[in-house]
């Protein structure tokens, strides 16, 4: 099991401070969808160039135009990038097939997906490297979260990795581990606390032990 620190309200020096903090704790770093909206690739171009040694995930939720977008994202460093679940097969193959061209990785989030085992199934079968189950800020400040849509995942997906994401904290992550995803996506959980570094410490430790 991997942790992911996901940066989503920072700029990008804000955003290297941060990694900084709590690198030896964590596996990938999320350049997140506010942070490429605000800063475009360059941020993932000097979070990259800052930590070379950590994945680092683009998080463009693509829709469309994913081959090209997959290829601005790969040039720009990123090892991993996100395409939405919600996409039509031709992106997610566009995507699946740019990356493996450029040796990276995608990510599929089920964000909003209705027929989540269903569409899990299909994108699986398309060669996608994760497949992540999300409750993105809206739904959780209606005090939804994504523990059960892990488990459905879990039972239909034979060659992906699973992940979550959306609202993860130390007190929730124990029901995350139960379940056993491949990768666990943690943004306000970590960057939200007063001692960032205990936080990820905690969360590492407890994803070690599985
Ligand atoms: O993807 C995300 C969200 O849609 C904003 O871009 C977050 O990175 C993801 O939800 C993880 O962050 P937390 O919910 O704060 O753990």
């Amino acid at each position: 099991m991997e942790l992911q620190l996901a940066l989503d309200l920072v700029n990008i020096p804000e955003a290297i401070e941060l990694v900084k903090e709590v690198e030896e704790h964590i596996d990938i770093i999320e350049i997140g969808t506010p942070v490429v909206i605000n800063e475009g690739l360059h941020a993932v171009k000097a979070v990259k160039k800052a930590f070379p040694n950590l994945k680092v995930l683009a998080d463009l939720k693509i829709m469309d135009a994913a081959g090209y977008e997959v290829m601005k994202a790969s040039e720009a460093g990123a090892d991993i990038v996100t395409i939405l679940g919600t996409a039509e097969d031709m992106s997610i193959k566009g995507a699946v097939e740019e990356a493996k061209k450029k040796g990276k990785k995608i990510l599929v989030d089920m964000i909003a997906v209705k027929d989540l085992a269903g569409r899990a199934k299909e994108v699986d079968a398309m060669g996608v490297d994760y497949i992540c189950v999300h409750t993105g800020y809206d739904l959780q400040a209606v005090g939804k979260n994504s523990f059960e849509d892990l488990q459905t995942i879990k039972g239909v997906v034979k060659n992906a990795k699973t992940a979550i994401a959306g609202g993860i904290k130390l007190d929730t992550l124990p029901e995350v581990i139960k379940v056993q995803p491949d990768l666990v996506i943690v943004g306000g959980g970590i960057t939200g606390q007063a001692d960032k570094k205990a936080a990820a410490a905690k969360m590492q430790k407890m994803i070690n032990q599985g």
